[in-house]
């Protein structure tokens, strides 16, 4: 299978090159030139199998250039039950809230407990073998922007794997204290962390800037080395992320939630549109899904958008308590835009030049018809956020962290707006423990705040008697290693500094 540019339909590459390079020369993203259809019998086989085999399943039907035993190879040293404590790394949760029965997939088990884990633990595996294809020999230097969980996950993915540096920013008061620390312990002797002046959109538009500056490319090519990323933007990390909707779907059907063939809705807290894009992507190949539930933060620009058909960043940009959707530029947008325009490099190229002139444009008539039927966006603040961490707690003893309860709050929002009643999927994206003084502030909001964060760890396990994450519960002697700040208009520097280049 071949990948286009979503700005440049000229731009055709293997799926190697694709995850190699991880975006295109031209700024545009790598997307499939078709999707495999997936029918009644390719699910009945599904069903029969584990997350292991759904997973090589979907990978070897978009990964044409790859063997099955390169597949299997990645497949097998990603998903283990010593990484994701079980089987299944993508277990469901049944619970209730108000009445309603709620499909929690809980897709934080991985090593660093967010669902990056999912894609940033078979990554490295996928990025080596596309090396070896295309740049034998060549180092991979793997620049990522992170509003907090895909930068630890990242980094745990890539640390000390041959011929791979990593260099991670994040924005300096935009991420919560554990993510920090998960970030600025990081071991490896390849890896760097840095924070910027600024915010998550300003740590993404400068990484994408330095990944298409020719001259950057070229100092790097001097010293055999190459520009990667483990953002949503490369293929590599999105693929991973149909395979949870696809074994989710057919775990529901094997825990006789639903039959075979009935339709589902799914539920994404979402800041970089890469979640919710995959779902997207299951269903252009058969998932039965209804609609796509998109749920935001204050930061409710897809909310906007969804609702109007204008994308506007132009707005404030919160802080929240769910940080790592306090976004304002969905990258995977982009994506989708390609699809619905039906493949149209230009219209789509148009638009995104656009967002970087003007920080705003408009779909056309068509696109804002397929996205009001298909599409529901909701957002809700952080007041609701922990009023729904306390309910969930109270009815059914559920802990949730403040993203998931974001989708769980837009979720109610779009029963009560709709009475649909199509099971749905909810996508719980982290551990509680990542957000523990927001988590605990909403289950006990009278409690008196122990002083650190590991003794609000502590007391909201005795609270909940919920178990801590071994990861997480760890960090806690774990010594600092990273505190560099720096300007965005820096981070070029850093970069090259980092890596020994002048
Ligand atoms: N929420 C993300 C932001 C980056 O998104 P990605 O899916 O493109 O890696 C984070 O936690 O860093």
């Amino acid at each position: 299978m071949l990948y286009n540019s979503t700005q440049n339909a000229k731009e055709v590459v293997s799926a190697a090159q694709a995850i190699a390079q991880g975006i295109s020369k031209d700024g545009g993203l790598f997307v499939p030139q078709e999707f495999p259809k997936y029918d009644e019998n390719t699910f009945k086989a599904l069903l029969k199998t584990d997350y292991k085999g759904r997973a090589k399943k979907v990978f070897s039907d978009f990964l044409s250039d790859f063997t099955e035993e390169e597949i299997n190879d990645c497949v097998e040293k990603a998903y283990t039950a010593q990484k994701f404590g079980g089987e299944n790394p993508a277990p469901i949760s049944y619970c209730n809230l108000d009445g309603t029965t709620l499909n929690i997939l809980e897709l934080w088990h991985g090593p660093t407990c967010a669902f990056k884990d999912m894609a940033l633990q078979i990554l490295p595996h996928l990025l080596t073998k596309s090396l070896k294809k295309k740049y034998d020999g060549k180092t991979a230097v793997i620049l990522v922007a992170t509003s907090g969980d895909t930068g630890k996950a990242a980094l745990e993915g890539f640390k000390d794997v041959d011929h791979t540096k990593i260099v991670v920013f994040y924005p300096v008061d935009g991420v919560s204290p554990m993510q920090k620390h998960q970030m600025n312990t990081q071991e490896g002797s390849n890896v760097r962390v840095c924070a910027i002046k600024g915010n998550f959109d300003d740590a993404q538009t400068g990484v994408k800037k330095i990944f298409t500056t020719p001259s950057v490319a070229e100092k790097l090519a001097e010293n055999n080395m190459l520009f990667s990323s483990a953002n949503s933007i490369n293929w590599g990390r999105l693929l991973p992320q149909i395979v949870y909707y696809i074994s989710a779907y057919c775990d529901l059907v094997n825990d006789g939630k639903i039959e075979l063939g009935d339709k589902i809705n799914v539920v994404v807290p979402t800041g970089n549109f890469g979640n919710i894009l995959a779902s997207y992507y299951a269903s252009l190949m058969g998932l039965p899904i209804n609609k796509f539930i998109c749920a935001s933060n204050s930061n409710n620009v897809l909310t906007d958008f969804i609702k109007t058909g204008v994308y506007d960043k132009n707005r404030n940009f919160y802080t929240t308590i769910s940080p790592s959707m306090d976004i304002l530029v969905s990258s995977n947008l982009e994506r989708l835009l390609y699809k619905l325009s039906g493949d149209n490099d230009e219209v789509t190229r148009g638009w995104m030049n656009a967002l970087k002139s003007e920080g705003k444009y408009e779909v056309s008539d068509n696109v804002k018809a397929v996205i009001n039927d298909r599409f529901y966006g909701g957002f809700c603040d952080d007041k609701n956020t922990e009023a729904t961490i306390h309910e969930l707690f109270e009815q059914d003893k559920y802990l949730c962290d403040t993203h998931t309860a974001v989708a769980i709050n837009v979720y109610k929002q779009y029963v009560e707006e709709t009475g649909d009643s199509t099971p749905s999927v909810i996508a719980s994206t982290a551990s509680p423990y990542k957000f523990s003084k927001a988590v605990l502030e909403a289950v006990e909001p009278n409690t008196a705040l122990p002083e650190t964060e590991f003794d609000m760890v502590e007391e909201l396990h005795k609270i909940s008697g919920v178990e801590v994450p071994a990861p997480l519960a760890s960090l806690k002697n774990k010594v600092v290693r990273f505190s560099d700040v720096t300007e965005v208009n820096a981070m070029e520097d850093y970069v090259l500094g980092a890596l020994g280049i002048e």
